[in-house]
């Protein structure tokens, strides 16, 4: 897809730290930076992975226009003149590792690592941050949404709410690798092949005489695709009965009425009394579509409620991930080439959660052979020799090492794979069926208390032991370091 000009969607530190590294000569220096996060949104047990293609397409079209290069040199730090002609030639030339779209990920594993010469590296933060956090954030609501829905249809209708234009578009995009099936977006349809879907508005029946008129003439216009919204006055003295009309008349003609929407009162109620009249009018192939600020709380309530709707068209909650409206993904230094050599780099904090797990890390999830399910995922360093994955695996506690495990029969799979190598695309991505068909075949992976929308269990996340003595060595180093 194109991409518009997004050299300078990034904060200006950034541009200041490349900026120092190019006056002493360092920005050719090698980095590894890893992005996680450290806090599950939601109460979930899982999030599920989502940005990448917008992360790739951003990289790969990074370009310091005329433009772009006017208004830095405009800035008042001054930038030296030579610094911007360094930019004019700015590509990215790094590698990119990450895991695939729709995998289930978990707190302080790495989703993406970047190898690149500092400058470049440096520069890609903020946007990749921006695109993994929102895209990720509202997957993951998404696929909440989605284990409470079972089968019936979800329905993203959020553009009117979401935080802005690009949100609404990556958002339904997000919403449908985690299991929605369509959106009321066109040009989400558009760009990304998800299947567009729509109603119509209360505006449509304001517009005519009458209720009925309304949905005559619509079905007249679109016979095969109407879905009637029956609550502009009356849900169950006019929209209802109108509908069950028109729906008798279609079918009279041979043709079906697809659908009536209820958008406010009590959902549970008005549906069943609809579902009752619409099977008496014998018209029960005639589906109910419910919207009206649904959530996966209200969607779980209104099923125990025994609603009768088939389709449910989520909106604000989604799009705007209202109730924890953040992913605070994070991106860290944690190898960096000095003299010639890569050394790891710690983040020491007072908060145990913030210090940073030192070292270029590759991420497996650990399956047992046996149950088919997910034991933990496991990190090890990346330049730790093959062959452990034929052997019994220690997993333990990187916090309380004391509490370990050993698996024997299992698969380790490697998460993070090559995206792009030298600046260009290792292969190419998979297309949006391929990302849900993947989702849905993760989702089978781990076990139901796993994946159980309220207190869900703890999934382990792992150190290898080298991984976890590297941290503790550096660990102490620096604390050596301050009492000397
Ligand atoms: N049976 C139900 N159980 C739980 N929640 C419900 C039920 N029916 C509807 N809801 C939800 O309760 C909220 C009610 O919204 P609201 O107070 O705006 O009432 P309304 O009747 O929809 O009015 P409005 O015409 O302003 O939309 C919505 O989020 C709706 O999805
Ligand atoms: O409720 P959401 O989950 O955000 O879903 C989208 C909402 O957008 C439309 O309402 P509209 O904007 O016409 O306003 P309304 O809230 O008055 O129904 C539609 O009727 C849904 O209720
Ligand atoms: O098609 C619909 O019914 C729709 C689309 C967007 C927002 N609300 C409803």
């Amino acid at each position: 897809m194109r991409m518009e000009q997004m050299a300078l969607h990034t904060d200006k530190y950034q541009i200041n730290m490349m900026y120092a590294h190019w006056k002493h000569g360092t920005h050719r220096s090698r980095a590894v930076f890893e992005a996680y996060f450290r806090k599950l949104p939601f109460g979930n047990g899982f999030a599920v992975f989502a940005g990448l293609q917008r992360i790739v397409d951003y990289i790969r079209a990074l370009r310091f226009d005329q433009q772009t290069l006017d208004y830095l040199a405009e800035q008042e730090e001054a930038y030296d003149p030579a610094f911007l002609e360094e930019l004019r030639a700015f590509r990215f030339t790094g590698e990119l590792a990450a895991v695939p779209e729709g995998t289930l990920v978990f707190a302080n594993e790495p989703l993406l690592r970047v190898t690149a010469p500092i400058l470049e590296a440096q520069l890609i933060e903020t946007a990749v941050l921006n695109f993994m956090n929102y895209q990720t954030l509202v997957a993951t609501k998404a696929a909440r949404i989605r284990q409470v829905a079972g089968a019936d249809t979800l329905l993203e209708f959020g553009t009117r709410r979401a935080q802005e234009a690009d949100a609404a578009i990556w958002g339904a995009r997000a919403a449908y690798i985690a299991g929605f099936d369509a959106t009321s977006n066109m040009r989400a349809g558009m760009l990304f092949g998800i299947p567009a879907k729509g109603t119509h508005a209360h505006a449509w029946v304001q517009s005519h005489a009458s209720e009925e008129e309304a949905f005559r003439r619509y079905i007249e216009a679109l016979p095969a695709q109407s879905t009637l919204l029956v609550d502009t006055y009356d849900t169950l003295r006019s929209g209802v009965p109108h509908a069950i009309r028109i729906g008798q008349e279609m079918a009279a003609r041979g043709e079906r009425l697809a659908a009536i929407r209820l958008d406010s009162g009590d959902l549970a109620y008005l549906s069943l009394e609809a579902r009752r009249m619409l099977d008496e009018a014998g018209l029960p192939d005639v589906r109910i579509v419910a919207s009206n600020d649904l959530d996966e709380h209200i969607i779980f309530n209104l099923k125990a409620q025994g609603a009768a709707i088939d389709s449910w068209g989520v909106g604000t909650q989604l799009i705007t991930a209202a109730d924890h409206p953040a992913l605070g993904g994070v991106y860290k230094l944690v190898e960096h080439e000095q003299g010639g050599a890569s050394v790891p780099v710690i983040k020491i904090s007072a908060n145990p959660e913030k210090v940073t797990t030192p070292g270029a890390k590759t991420l497996q999830r650990i399956v047992n052979r046996r149950t088919g399910k997910a034991e933990a995922d496991y990190l090890t360093l990346a330049d730790e020799p093959d062959g452990w994955q034929s052997q019994r695996l220690k997993l333990f506690d990187p916090l309380r090492p004391y509490h370990y495990k050993y698996v024997e029969d299992y698969e380790a799979i490697p998460l993070l794979q090559p995206v792009i190598q030298d600046g260009e695309l290792a292969r190419p991505l998979p297309d949006l069926a391929a990302i849900r068909a993947y989702h849905r075949q993760q989702l089978g992976l781990f076990w139901p208390q796993v994946l159980r929308k309220l207190n869900p269990a703890d999934y382990p996340v792992d150190l290898s032991q080298a991984a976890w003595d590297l941290k503790q060595r550096m660990l102490h180093e620096e604390r050596d370091e301050d009492e000397r």
